[in-house]
């Protein structure tokens, strides 16, 4: 990979320059202070240098462009992602830039700045060089003249030649890697919907916004072992390429979560696509008219990303797959459909894959989306627990315990809650014991009328039972009579 990158042997006389100079610093730093550096210290402090500033016979630069004809070079994208971790007090000039859509500032060296890095014993100079070149143009119509700047940037890395297989094969893909996890971790997760609603001019029919969803794994309120499981599942996940491409299967996960409104299905999803820093595509199932279509928008998704189909109870008639005869033509969007293309093609294009089904109604689902090997996580969102509830009170008032939390908890293994619905108590003040003290009153209440509901199921169930038991006594009645009417019957046969 680095070996057609341009090498040439410089003669780099500013290196010799260097050294001079930081001897005179040295020098200059004793006078200054008025304390005598010891001459160990100074040998190895130059020593140090010296495997840069030495000979300058003994230097390699390697020269890296900004565009590699046409193309952007990935190593000079790399190298100025890697160098922004490596601005010390040293550097006197950066630069400083942001993105419209971008979260943090991203801060470069200028022109001109060097930079000394360290690798395994190495010692490595690296400059950002930029160079203007100038072209006149004549306009021959009207003789009039005009020019055109042009700035060539590229990176130039400089190290003792002893060292040049190590820079090719360890140092410059470490760099690399490098600026992948660091790209990795700024990268701002995107959520996906259909419909081009960014602007942009690729003709994708998804749009995207950035996600900004603080929904995380800490936030959440949900059973800790599974939460514990579930992180652990998508770490493995992600760190499996060799195995799923070792035992054939396409590196894609599938997860179920079910649960009633407002248990954090949805959170869940941004928890797991901040936690992954996976994008997220939103696929709205109801607005699609047939298979293909379907089949269109799947295969126009990307790696590493999250495919979201909320409420599938809903947004599908899953009676088409149970009538065997039916037509599964191109014509209509079905579960077949659906689940054919995730087996199939989607899956083989694809790598690192995630798609989540939600449904409020497990036991409401096709079972062939429920069969092994399909949703390989089935994860139930229940209502809030008194664990759950911790973490709710920490979220939104940074308390762990409080003299109304006993009560508050005792409340909620009495009624059942949603984490929204506490979540919209908690919410409705910022002094803690007015919002824990409006969430008595809220659950209170729930307990009424939940006792309430009961007294009225008794009640009809009562009432219920009176009909019943009159219903039999009545049809035992009339079966007596019936009875009784043959017997009468056959006793006047006798009689005659
Ligand atoms: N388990 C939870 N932990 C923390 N907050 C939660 C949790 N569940 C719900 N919430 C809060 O309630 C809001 C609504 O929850 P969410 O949309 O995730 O529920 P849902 O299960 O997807 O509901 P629905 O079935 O109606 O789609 C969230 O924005 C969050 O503030
Ligand atoms: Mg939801």
């Amino acid at each position: 990979m680095f070996s057609s990158t341009s090498s040439v042997l410089s003669s780099y006389t500013t290196f010799a320059a260097s050294a001079m100079l930081a001897r005179t610093v040295l020098k200059e730093v004793q006078n200054i202070t008025g304390q005598f550096i010891p001459q160990k210290l100074q040998d190895k402090i130059l020593s140090k240098l010296g495997g840069l500033f030495q000979n300058s016979s003994s230097q390699l630069t390697v020269f890296i462009d900004e565009y590699n004809g046409f193309t952007i070079n990935e190593i000079y994208q790399a190298s100025v992602t890697y160098l922004s971790t490596r601005i010390n007090p040293s550097i006197e000039q950066l630069k400083v830039s942001k993105g419209p859509r971008e979260k943090s500032l991203s801060v470069t060296i200028n022109k001109g700045q060097k930079i000394v890095d360290e690798f395994q014993g190495m010692q490595l100079m690296w400059e950002f060089i930029s160079t203007e070149t100038q072209k006149s143009y004549t306009d021959y119509e009207d003789n009039s003249r005009s020019v055109e700047t042009s700035e060539h940037k590229s990176i130039r890395l400089s190290f003792h030649k002893r060292y040049k297989e190590k820079v090719l094969s360890n140092y410059l893909p470490f760099v690399v890697d490098k600026s992948k996890a660091i790209e990795e971790e700024n990268k701002v997760v995107k959520l996906y919907a259909l419909g081009n609603f960014s602007g942009d001019c690729s003709g994708s029919p998804w749009g995207s916004v950035n996600f900004d969803h603080p929904s995380t794994f800490d936030t959440l309120a949900m059973d800790p072992l599974l939460k514990k499981d579930l992180i652990a599942d998508l770490n493995r996940f992600v760190s499996r390429r060799k195995f799923y491409r070792r035992v054939g299967k396409a590196w894609k996960r599938g997860y179920l979560l079910y649960g009633p409104p407002g248990t954090g299905k949805s959170s869940l999803i941004a928890a797991m696509a901040n936690y992954l820093k996976f994008d997220i595509y939103d696929m709205e199932l109801t607005s699609l008219r047939s298979n293909s279509e379907l089949r269109r928008l799947l295969v126009s998704t990307a790696n590493r990303s999250i495919l979201v189909i909320e409420d599938i109870d809903c947004s599908i008639e899953l009676e088409n797959r149970q009538c065997g005869g039916y037509n599964q033509s191109d014509s209509q969007i079905t579960l077949s459909g659906l689940l054919n293309f995730i087996d199939g093609l989607w899956s083989s294009t694809g790598d690192e894959r995630i798609i989540v089904f939600t449904s409020n109604y497990k036991d409401k689902l096709d079972p062939a989306l429920l069969r092994p090997g399909r949703m390989d996580m089935h994860i139930h969102m229940s209502h809030l627990t008194p664990c759950g509830f911790d973490t709710l009170a920490y979220n939104y008032h940074r308390i762990r315990s409080h003299s109304l939390s006993t009560e508050i908890k005792q409340l909620i293994t009495m009624v059942e809650v949603s984490p929204a619905e506490v979540a919209e108590e908690l919410m409705k003040s910022e002094d803690v014991d007015i919002a824990f003290n409006g969430l008595v009153e809220f659950l209170r209440w729930k307990k009424h009328m939940k006792l309430n509901e009961h007294k009225n199921e008794e009640k009809i169930g009562i009432n219920q039972q009176e009909t019943e038991t009159q219903e039999i006594e009545e049809k035992d009645e009339k079966k007596v009579v019936k009875k009784k009417k043959k017997k009468r019957a056959e006793r006047g046969k006798g009689k005659k």
